[in-house]
């Protein structure tokens, strides 16, 4: 046997993550065994799939078990399983280079926010093997892969810059840590302590754990039992296990099924939703298994993407067991699965809107992005979906929520249509010019403050058989020929003719029309889309950030405001300055209309106005 010892470095970003994890982190510092034990059950429930679809795996009837050793003289703590175990060129490649999707996200967070205040965090994303230097100054890995061919290997490192890689001994499949703990970490090296910190984190485990030979949790697959058997702080320790959270979550659904398939489903919404607080998209959390054997955790294809936040398992036996991961993508029965789930996911949250509005609007605040999202791009729920969302309106206070079923039951006799109204806040939208027709005839609108809002409501069209309108529908009918009829004090009808023809060529190729308004009470003009909606507009300058992406607009001009008969009397007087107003007054409805304007051009007229104003 060859004893040569390659010592080898490891890469920048997982000296980056020792140097955080040695150095810096104390709280919940005994995370680092849940993460140990979880590698270890992964390992084993790889070999576990893999007895079952191939033949030729060494040490065949090696028992599935998780062994912790402590050595409180010599201060060591060993961790063994009988998992896959690691050929050399898997030790190099999964410990020493940054596989763990956790680990990823924490680097790319810590040197985006550039301070360490949130390492608590760590516990969330969890820093997978590498946290075992947060308690050892030296850690030693002997391995044996589970294929036939093939030595063991010895991997040794105290976590500073580097590693070393030996030809090690014949062992059984897995792997066996050893880890030379830290004087202030000796406490690890004790009994009571592992077996209370396994008792803690990893009660769920699906394989048995012992400690010194003592057998310390209970091998249950909580989704199969019937729910009077489980206790809420069942439910709560295993969430906690499988979401790798401290707090409890949100909601929890646990239902069974025969018919259309066989099911058993424990899913749960956690407390909060990371996306939110800028730390990358959520990855999928919810597991695939059949008969409670793994077939692929935190599956991307048994749930829609909308509906990553969710963590939980899913158990069908109607699942192949040797059923491919490659070709899991084209299973029916998955897509299948994945349709059924969704749909009483989306049923219970229906349920838990009457049920617990409070919690209900918790979950919303928090989530409602995802649902968007789902409504937007899945069709298959579309429709379902349509029914969770929640807006406010100008019928409702501030902070609360109506949908669109409270809004189509309280619709005014002679209102054939829903409407809404985009805007970046409810301020913004009151003091915009879009609501004044709407508050004259009494009609409710709904307001959108998100982008995506308005694309749903554009991809749907209807709700009910009611159309939604945009209340900046350029060719808005709100029932009446004349919708407003023209006030007394109006301009005529030639100087608005030859007011209108005056701006359309003063304004230029930045207005397809200019014409009178019959929406507008207090406002001076508004700008309206040619193409339907200026939503269209808006998100196309969120994408580009350009203020020359915008496209031309109708312009509708108040004929009874005092400013705009201001304005045509300058332009009666030929008076240079009429031109400034008239730009003015076009860029500011377009502000209110929520389109970006160049402030460079603006500040340098609202100068000259100004100016002028101060005399
Ligand atoms: N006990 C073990 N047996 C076999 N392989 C292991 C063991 N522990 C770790 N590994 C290998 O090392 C890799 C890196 O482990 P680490 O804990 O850093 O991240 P991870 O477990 O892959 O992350 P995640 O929890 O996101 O899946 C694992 O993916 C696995 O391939």
């Amino acid at each position: 046997m060859s004893t040569a010892v390659e010592t080898k470095e490891f890469q920048t970003e997982i000296r980056q993550l020792l140097d955080i994890v040695i150095h810096s982190l104390y709280t919940e510092r005994e995370i680092f065994l849940r993460e140990l034990v979880s590698n270890a059950a992964d390992a084993m429930e790889k070999v576990r799939y893999t007895l079952l679809t191939e033949s030729g795996v060494k040490d065949k009837d090696a028992a599935l078990e998780i062994q912790i050793d402590t050595d409180d003289s010599a201060h060591t703590l060993t961790i063994t399983d009988t998992g896959v175990g690691m050929t050399k060129e898997e030790l190099v490649e999964n410990i020493g280079t940054i596989a763990h999707s956790g680990s990823k996200e924490f680097i790319k967070h810590l040197s985006s926010k550039g301070d360490q205040k949130d390492l608590n965090l760590i516990g969330q994303f969890g820093v997978g093997f590498y946290s075992a230097f947060m308690v050892a100054d030296k850690v030693t890995i002997h391995t044996r892969s589970y294929h036939q061919e093939g030595k063991g290997y010895v991997w040794e490192s105290d976590g500073v810059g580097s590693y070393t890689i030996t030809e090690g001994e014949d062992r059984v499949r897995g792997t066996k840590m050893v880890l030379h703990l830290k004087e202030d970490a000796h406490e690890f090296a004790k009994e009571e302590t592992i077996k209370r910190v396994i008792k803690q984190y990893s009660s769920f485990v699906p394989y048995p754990i012992t400690v010194n030979g003592q057998k310390v949790n209970t091998v249950d697959a909580l989704w199969t039992k019937n729910k009077s058997e489980i206790s809420d702080n069942d439910y709560t320790e295993f969430y906690k296990f499988i979401a790798n959270a401290f707090d409890e979550p949100l909601f929890r659904l646990h239902f069974s099924s025969d018919a259309p398939l066989n099911i058993n489903t424990l899913l749960f919404v956690p407390k909060e939703n990371f996306e939110q607080f800028g730390f990358g998209r959520t990855e999928p959390g919810v597991s695939l298994y059949c008969k409670k054997v793994l077939i692929q955790e935190k599956s991307p294809l048994v749930l829609p993407e909308w509906l990553r936040f969710l963590r939980g398992v899913i158990d069908s036996e109607e699942l192949p067991l040797n059923i491919s991961r490659e070709t899991m993508q084209d299973s029916a029965l998955v897509s299948k699965l994945n349709k059924v789930v969704t749909s009483r996911f989306i049923k219970f949250l229906d349920g838990q809107s009457t049920s617990e509005p409070e919690k209900f609007k918790e979950f919303w605040e928090k989530f409602n992005f995802y649902l968007k999202e789902g409504a937007a791009n899945d069709l298959t729920h579309q429709k379902e979906l349509i029914k969770l969302l929640r807006f406010e309106s100008s019928s409702t206070q501030p902070g609360e929520l109506i949908s669109l079923a409270d809004y189509a039951g309280r619709m005014k006799e002679d209102q054939s249509a829903i409407y809404y109204v985009n805007g970046p806040s409810r301020e913004v939208i009151e003091s915009g010019p879009y609501l004044e027709i709407f508050k004259n005839k009494g009609f409710e609108v709904i307001y959108t403050y998100a982008a995506i809002d308005d694309y749903i409501f554009g991809a749907i069209r209807e709700y009910e058989g009611k159309r939604l309108i945009s209340a900046d529908e350029a060719d808005l009918n709100l029932g009446d020929t004349e919708q407003q009829s023209r006030s007394e004090d109006a301009l005529s009808e030639e100087d608005v003719l030859a007011l209108t023809n005056w701006l359309k060529e003063v304004l230029g190729s930045k207005v397809t029309e200019v014409r009178e308004s019959k929406r507008l009470v207090d406002s001076p003009a508004v700008v309206l889309s040619p193409y339907g909606t200026n939503s269209m507009q808006r998100m196309m300058q969120l994408v580009n950030k350009d203020f020359n992406s915008v496209g031309p607009s109708v312009l509708e001009i108040n004929s009874a405001h005092p400013m705009i008969k201001r304005l045509d009397t300058a332009r009666k007087n030929e008076d240079a300055f009429a031109k400034v107003a008239a730009e003015q007054i076009f860029e500011n409805a377009q502000i209110a209309a929520g389109l970006i304007i160049d402030p460079r051009g603006m500040v340098n007229r609202l100068n000259e106005i100004l100016e002028r104003a101060l005399g």
